[in-house]
């Protein structure tokens, strides 16, 4: 007898994955020294999904019980025609199949965007933003214009989006700024989560080592100056929060490498050539380009994504030792979708 398509769809240690990330690109306009080399080469065009493929393949995951939906890359920005995709998933919201549809963006380009998004239905974006020093800006992202991402908050804020501010804790980048980024996000009404440098990607393994910026020590720091309140608030996602006692705000942080989080995994990924990764932290994928481009897609389809969501790792294994990183992943962030 065929399964139901909605039965919940699980993997071997009974986590419900009901959450799905799609990178609608790999290509980006910035060059984050931490995400990519200077000299990226992306992939051929033809090697990418078209929108109306991956409008086929995230409907197959919504069919599936997928309730949140994240749109990332890349720069998910700037693939051309993006928006026409955002307003095809605003019918899963319309219909209730989808309860959240939103999106990780670097900022630059979304002054341009931030209207159409909210009538999309998308409720709150993420914003990479890893210093407010236009200099380091420019250097870490090897050519971006701070002035373009602060607009892009702006008018995602005027628009009545909900901004969460990423931000990567870097060693020697970022360390200075704890205060400013905090003050920042107070003043502009944004939440914001602070990030472990995870070794994903072709960098040396001596940068990463020196990048590195543990949390506990970040949180530290942040208690000279505040008094953190743990709160049991989850948005489904890796983060935990804590509230600051003096300015109400809410300050999240994602520890990968300190405090291994993969036991409640929700999540898996799509890439835009049609891979699905079922871990961020592991190689090996799924590809179902060629089941989706054989159009035999429902059964077929389902059945390629339950039988590998079922296959998904128990988590990853990243390790920063004194001189070593162990457990690193060659594939780069803006493949899988960070
Ligand atoms: N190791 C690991 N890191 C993740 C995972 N999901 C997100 N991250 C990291 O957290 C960063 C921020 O993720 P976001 O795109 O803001 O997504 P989120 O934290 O799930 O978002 P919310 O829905 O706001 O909770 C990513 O860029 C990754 O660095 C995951 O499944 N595993
Ligand atoms: C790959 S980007 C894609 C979306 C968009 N371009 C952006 O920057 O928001 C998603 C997130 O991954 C994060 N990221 C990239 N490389 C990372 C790494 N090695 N460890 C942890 N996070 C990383 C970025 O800071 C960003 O917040
Ligand atoms: S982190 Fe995002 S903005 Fe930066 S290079 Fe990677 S994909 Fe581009
Ligand atoms: S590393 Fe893998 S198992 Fe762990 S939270 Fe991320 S996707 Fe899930």
């Amino acid at each position: 007898m065929p399964l139901d398509p909605r039965a919940p769809l699980c993997d071997g240690f009974d986590r419900a994955v009901r959450y799905l990330r799609v990178s609608v690109t790999d290509r980006c306009d910035l060059r984050c020294a931490y995400c990519m080399n200077e000299h990226m080469q992306f992939l051929p065009r033809r090697e990418v999904l078209s929108l109306e493929e991956l409008d086929r393949l995230v409907s197959a995951f919504v069919e599936m019980g997928v309730t949140k939906l994240r749109v990332t890359g890349g720069e998910p920005l700037v693939r051309r025609g993006i928006m026409t995709f955002f307003a095809a998933m605003g019918r899963h919201l319309e219909a209730g199949r989808l309860k959240e549809l939103t999106l990780t963006t670097n900022g630059t380009l979304l002054a341009r965007h931030a209207e159409e998004l909210a009538a999309c239905g998308v409720k709150r974006v993420n914003v990479s933003l890893d210093t407010l020093d236009a200099g380091k800006y420019a250097r870490l992202t090897r050519r971006g214009k701070i002035e373009n991402v602060l607009s892009g908050i702006a008018a995602a804020r005027s628009a009545g989006l909900r901004v969460k501010l990423n931000t990567i804790a870097l060693a020697g980048l970022n360390d200075d700024e704890l205060f400013d980024l905090t003050g920042f996000a107070a003043r502009n009404d944004c939440d914001l989560t602070f990030i472990e440098l995870m070794p994903m990607g072709d960098i040396a393994e001596a940068e990463r080592l020196g990048q590195f910026w543990p949390l506990d020590a970040l949180r530290e720091r942040l208690e000279t100056r505040y008094r953190l309140i743990d709160t049991a608030e989850s948005s489904g996602g890796p983060a935990r929060y804590v509230t600051l006692a003096e300015t109400g705000q809410k300050i999240g942080f994602i520890s990968p490498l300190s405090h291994n989080f993969c036991s409640n995994c929700n999540r898996v990924r799509i890439t835009c050539k049609g891979e699905l990764f079922t871990c961020l932290g592991r190689e090996g994928a799924t590809d179902l380009r060629p089941v989706l481009r054989a159009g035999v897609e429902g059964l077929a389809l389902h059945r390629a994504i339950r039988d590998a969501i079922a296959l998904k790792p128990a988590g990853h294994a990243f390790d920063y030792g004194a001189c070593a990183v162990s457990g690193a992943v060659a594939r780069g962030m803006n493949h899988t979708g960070g």
